[in-house]
């Protein structure tokens, strides 16, 4: 086939991101949305903090009766009462003095905190050394959110601090859009579980891989298995799992050339579409939907599977659950020596980016099989389609894997 005959990999990205879909918003419990992105918008019922407290261990004064304090001339109080965090609200004399906590609500009558380090720590009278103004060290009720406010908007990421925040305001569920489910199906008759593969036989080690980065991208790879080259069996196994609430079915292997592709014989019949992509590596490409569930199939070498899923995979499910960022951010880096890259295909070349340096150093060969480079590349240089040759110290984008 002729490059220009390629389908480009911007139009495939298209083609996936359209098969997946954006996933219906509903409710889900605040401690299983983590990562997740809000799909509306969050109002307080109520205040932060809700009650007037201490923010400093010490006393509750009114500021005026403290006004004269000084080290050398100290105010003494007599101390009513004790308030530990968790107390109700009391009341406080004039002339008195209530020890606090930090956090403990504030007696009605008190204006001010006088923090234990400006007293001499007096549990029946307490001598205070410093003056302190009206307001001093109290937390207001409404200071950090006022009732009725939008604290979090529609589209905003869940991470720890919105979990806190969400916790703090008694919101118990969350809507979101869900996670999308994935079937991870490796393909093969080299493949198999056994400690000690026979001759000819291989670990299956796809499938492991690409329920992480399913994992790794906000999805749940709800099972992961594998099927031998055959297409029957291929077929009975889907249909048994396909139906049970699966978003996405993704395979890897049996989408090229030979004489058992299994996958590309089993699923083209029924609409899938078999098509190459102008992509080194990644260039045989399946999709479409079986079963109810969209197909993504990739190619079995495993450099090859896992960049197709960076490229195509992980953005659409990311946009499925409305992620904001769907796609890694690329940053811009200078090539530590030359690389040439195959005319007509956008190569995405595995790489270490030295971040403080501006650099990146291209890391292994460039063909499909070398995984162990790959494990320890932390990201990918982007060729575009028609540059073939780029020198030591060129500027490419480069994609950052680890954020
Ligand atoms: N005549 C042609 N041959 C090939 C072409 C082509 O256009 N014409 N394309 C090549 C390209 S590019 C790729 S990529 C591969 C894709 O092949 P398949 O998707 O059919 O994958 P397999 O043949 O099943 O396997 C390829 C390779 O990867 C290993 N593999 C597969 N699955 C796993 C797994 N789960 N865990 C670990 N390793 C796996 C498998 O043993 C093979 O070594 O086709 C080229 N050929
Ligand atoms: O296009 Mo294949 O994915 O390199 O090895």
């Amino acid at each position: 086939m002729s490059t220009s005959a390629l389908r480009s990999v911007s139009d495939h990205q298209r083609r996936v991101a359209d098969l997946i879909g954006m996933l219906e918003p509903a409710a889900v419990p605040l401690a299983e949305a983590r990562g997740l992105v809000l799909a509306d918008d969050v109002v307080a019922g109520e205040a932060l903090p809700s009650f007037d407290n201490s923010a400093m261990d010490g006393y509750a004064v009114r500021a005026e009766d403290i006004a004269s304090a000084a080290a050398d001339a100290p105010v003494r109080l007599p101390v009513a009462a004790d308030i530990p965090a968790g107390a109700p609200v009391g009341d406080l004399e004039p002339g008195t003095a209530h020890r606090i906590m930090t956090g403990a609500p504030l007696p009605r009558g008190a204006d001010a905190v006088v923090e234990v380090e400006a007293t001499d720590g007096g549990t029946d009278v307490v001598a205070v050394t410093a003056a302190r103004d009206a307001g001093s060290f109290v937390r207001t009720a409404g200071g950090d959110v006022m009732s009725g406010t939008t604290v979090l908007e529609a589209g905003t990421v869940i991470g720890p601090a919105q979990v806190g925040l969400l916790a703090a305001l008694g919101v118990r569920d969350v809507v979101v859009r869900p996670r999308p489910r994935v079937l991870v199906c490796s393909t093969g008759s080299e493949l198999t579980d056994d400690p000690t593969p026979g001759a000819g036989q291989i670990r299956d080690s796809n499938s492991h891989m690409l329920a992480a980065a399913v994992d790794d991208a906000g999805a749940v790879a709800i099972r992961r298995l594998w099927v031998a080259d055959d297409v029957p069996t291929f077929l009975r196994t889907l249909d048994a799992e396909l139906g049970t609430g699966v978003d996405l079915l993704l395979t890897s292997g049996g989408v090229s050339a030979g004489a058992y592709e299994v996958v590309k014989d089993a699923l083209g019949p029924r609409g899938v579409e078999f098509t190459k992509v102008a992509m080194q590596p990644g260039m045989p490409q399946g999709s479409g939907t079986y079963g109810g569930a969209a197909v993504v199939c990739l190619p079995g070498n495993p450099v090859s599977a896992l960049v197709s899923f960076e490229v195509f995979v992980r953005p659409a499910l990311r946009a499925s659950y409305g992620h904001p960022r769907p796609h890694r951010p690329v940053v811009r880096a200078s090539l530590t020596e030359a690389i040439t890259s195959t005319p007509g295909k956008r190569q995405l070349r595995r790489g270490r980016l030295d971040p403080a340096a501006g650099t990146v150093e291209p890391w292994g060969p460039p063909g499909s099989g070398f995984l162990g480079w790959f494990a320890g590349a932390d990201c990918l240089i982007d060729i575009p389609a028609d540059v073939t040759d780029l020198a030591t110290g060129e500027i490419v984008d480069v994609w950052d894997l680890t954020r």
